[in-house]
């Protein structure tokens, strides 16, 4: 293990100077012998896929189809008398140094014109990478590779190019797009390219597009979600050179005796996040696809492996799926900082949980505002990704922020976050609402994107300026791979991290090597909503404005948010401490009167059975049908319109007062909202029909029902029953008032068509 990099050299330099010298000899690199003598970081060990050999050789066996065969015999020769560079070539490439221009590729007879091209003229794309000018190289020769190197910096291209190159090496007729497009067969594939996610799977497909544009070269996808026999059909009808996938789908198609997809001249085979790809989670499924590749004795074939992080624990892994020559090549070296020094990394602490929403969105609002307000000077618009631990939290922290509204304004008004898009990411939409929630955020100029980590690995979003992360992430890696989302390429960008003080001592534990510092400008960060207190204009303003988004949040996804919890912090010791937190949440943060339930099966598992606090009973969010239609929502009695409410209706919500007007009150002095889809009867965004509700609120965005009718309306009445409905339903309609409705009066409002009412 060798590097001969000196201390204090640039590190561009350092690194080429770390390729282009012997380890054995600590000479200059030879030229036909680098694969013999170049650097391996690891120590090379006998290569073997995973598994024992036997099983290999078993299941291998068994997995080479008859038909197969015939074409293997044919391809093996093929593959073997390749000379994908000659030692001509290899000389002028070392001679001249290592390249860096993209137009040297070709120059140097290393890439053909016909990509370079590509390139240079139509992706606009000049200077190499660090990682691609150090991998170049070594790829095109076709040695196994393992690179690491910082989020954002090209490594798709750095796999894509070597890999085509390598393809039309074995068969030249590739090189141009002919007149007739290109053919090709189902069995063709010769590269597979693995990602995690469907959304990276796309991705890397559109950036394979781009380079075989002018190419004979077919890429296909196969990502699960999509409907397969679509996806075969295609691959079957145009034929198949590069296949990009997820394991699942891949592993699927590969199997699948009737697929006739097979891969019996593969000669490339990429893991993209390969960490990832390589953990507990993926290793059996990228262990089966590997069973359907052809022996790597037969039909030799070139790994390449990326990531920005490459954690020892997947090493030995590492090592059996590739070559024991394998090179492994970083241009992050150990100890050093895996973020960009460019991406200031700040860390509030806002106590109680109860705070989270109201700071992140302080956060949004003072840098939107701030960017609104500037006049001349560079402005970048606010794009941000927000990550959330648990789906629950996106979808909760999703509705919050669609809900908002400025104090006093109907929610025709432009939003307090306006112009910027609110964005719903994670795994449990279905995939064509991922891929256009993808495509959106893409698109957005300003937006916030609410996510799982289903975005944080690999995605470029183009023009992202924050990366904000609520909670810990689960591992380094994840922070590292999250905060990669912004400062891409020559960006610059930020990264916030939002902690409670359950999690400010793990922090330490977790993220020791990130450069996080501590930011107290945030107002809502400090207020401790337990306690009453004199509080700015500006944060009373704040508080109340997230409290009464959050009031129209189901009580299904609070309760949603509040299991998850329970399952993200089972690592905290203290259960009383937990739970009192959780709790504090429900009720200063959802204004829930009590906890949602947790079932007693769950809390005794859990070990929280014998907690105070704890509301054990009929979980909330598993139970919201039309039994509990009035307090629950989504799956109310009527959904549209009538008595139970339902999406959004949420009774019990609707006793509770919201911050800043802890002081009025009376008996039930806010009716909930009255539920977006329905409504109800107690409804009403302020309201309530028990007796001295002082506002009232709608009865339902659409539907009404007797909620916004009985309830009165926004901002409305003091005492006495409430008299003006708003929005009191413009679909499904009902009794109630509506937009101004006044039903004390006798008079409707906007919306509700069967309640004839006008504005
Ligand atoms: N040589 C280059 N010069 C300028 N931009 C480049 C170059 N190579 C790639 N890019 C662009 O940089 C962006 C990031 O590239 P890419 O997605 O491949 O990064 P990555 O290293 O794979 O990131 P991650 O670790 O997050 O997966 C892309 O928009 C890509 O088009």
């Amino acid at each position: 293990m060798l590097n001969v990099a000196r201390r204090g050299t640039p590190s561009v330099a350092r690194s080429l100077l770390f390729l282009s010298t012997c380890s054995r000899c600590s000479r200059p690199a030879h030229t036909r012998d680098l694969q013999r003598c170049l650097p391996q970081i690891i120590s090379p060990i006998t290569a073997r896929p995973f598994g024992s050999s036997s099983q290999w050789k078993r299941s291998a066996a068994a997995s080479v189809a008859a038909e197969d065969e015939a074409i293997e015999g044919e391809i093996e020769q093929e593959v073997f008398s390749q000379t994908p560079q000659s030692d001509a070539q290899i000389n002028r490439a070392v001679q001249h140094g290592p390249v860096t221009k993209f137009k040297d590729l070709a120059e140097r007879g290393m890439v053909c014109q016909t990509v370079v091209d590509t390139i240079t003229k139509n992706m606009g794309l000049e200077t190499m990478t660090q990682v691609q000018s150090l991998t170049m190289n070594e790829s095109l020769k076709g040695h196994d590779i393992l690179a690491q190197a910082r989020t954002g910096t090209g490594k798709t291209l750095a796999f894509l190019i070597p890999l085509l190159q390598n393809i039309i090496n074995v068969d030249p007729r590739l090189e141009k797009r002919s007149r007739t497009g290109p053919r090709g067969d189902s069995t063709h594939i010769r590269a597979i390219i693995i990602s995690p996610t469907r959304e990276l799977a796309e991705q890397i497909a559109v950036e394979a597009k781009k380079v075989t544009k002018d190419t004979d070269v077919i890429v296909q996808t196969a990502v699960g979600g999509s409907a397969k026999s679509q996806g075969l059909r295609k691959i079957k009808a145009e034929g198949c050179h590069i296949l990009v996938g997820t394991p699942g789908r891949l592993n699927d198609i590969l199997s699948d005796p009737y697929s006739k997809v097979r891969a019996p001249q593969l000669s490339c085979f990429v893991l993209d996040e390969a960490d990832r790809l390589l953990d507990q989670g993926f290793a059996p499924e990228i262990r089966a696809i590997q069973d359907l590749l052809p022996n790597r004795n037969q039909v030799d074939r070139q790994t390449l492996l990326y990531s920005a992080t490459v954690p020892r624990e997947v090493m030995n892994v590492v090592r059996q799926t590739m070559k024991p020559n394998f090179q492994f090549v970083r241009t992050v070296q150990e100890g050093e900082q895996q973020t960009h020094e460019k991406v200031p990394q700040k860390l509030v602490n806002v106590g109680g949980f109860e705070n989270l929403m109201p700071a992140v969105f302080e956060l949004c609002k003072r840098e939107i505002d701030s960017i609104a307000n500037t006049t001349g000077g560079p402005t970048r618009p606010f794009k941000a990704i927000i990550y959330f631990g648990a789906t629950a939290d996106v979808s909760l922290a999703a509705s919050v922020l669609k809900n908002l509204k400025n104090p006093g304004q109907s929610i025709f008004h432009q939003g307090p976050l306006h112009p910027a898009k609110i964005i719903e990411m994670h795994a449990r939409l279905t995939q064509d609402a991922r891929t256009r929630a993808a495509e959106a955020f893409r698109r957005a100029e300003t937006g916030i994107m609410l996510s799982s980590d289903v975005t944080a690995r690999g995605m470029d979003f183009p023009n992202v300026t924050h990366v904000i992360q609520v909670g810990l992430p689960p591992s380094e890696e994840q922070y590292v791979h999250r905060i990669g989302r912004t400062a891409r390429g020559d960006k610059t960008g930020e990264g916030w991290m939002f902690i409670t003080d359950l999690e400010a001592r793990e922090i330490r534990h977790k993220l020791p090597n990130m450069p996080l510092k501590p930011d107290n400008t945030l107002e809502t960060a400090k207020v401790d909503m337990k306690k009453d207190a004199q509080l700015s204009e500006h944060t009373a303003k704040t508080l109340t404005t997230v409290g009464d988004a959050m009031k129209i949040v189901p009580r299904g996804l609070k309760a949603g948010s509040y299991m998850a919890a329970l399952g993200v912090f089972q690592w905290y010791g203290n259960k009383q401490v937990l739970i009192d937190a959780l709790n504090d949440r429900a009720r200063y943060g959802w204004g829930m009167e009590t906890p949602p339930m947790v079932g007693r099966a769950l809390a005794s598992k859990l070990r929280l059975d014998r907690v105070q606090g704890i509301n054990i009973g009929r979980e909330d969010y598993q139970s919201n049908s039309a039994g509990n239609a009035r307090d629950v929502g989504m799956q109310g009695r009527s959904r549209f319109g009538g008595e139970g409410g339902s999406y959004g209706s949420d009774r019990e919500d609707g006793g509770r007062p919201s911050y800043g007007d802890r002081n009025r009150g009376g008996g039930g002095d806010r009716g909930g909202y009255g539920g977006s889809f329905g409504g109800g009867r107690g409804g009403g965004y302020g309201v309530d029909r028990g007796g001295g509700s002082d506002r009232g609120g709608s009865g339902g965005l659409f539907g009404g029902g007797r909620g916004g009718g009985r309830g009165g309306g926004y901002g409305v009445d003091r005492g006495g029953s409430s008299d003006r409905g708003d929005y009191g339903g413009s679909r499904g309609g009902g009794r109630g008032g509506s937009y101004g409705g006044d039903r004390g009066r006798g008079r409707g409002g906007y919306g509700g068509r069967e309640s004839r009412t006008r504005y």
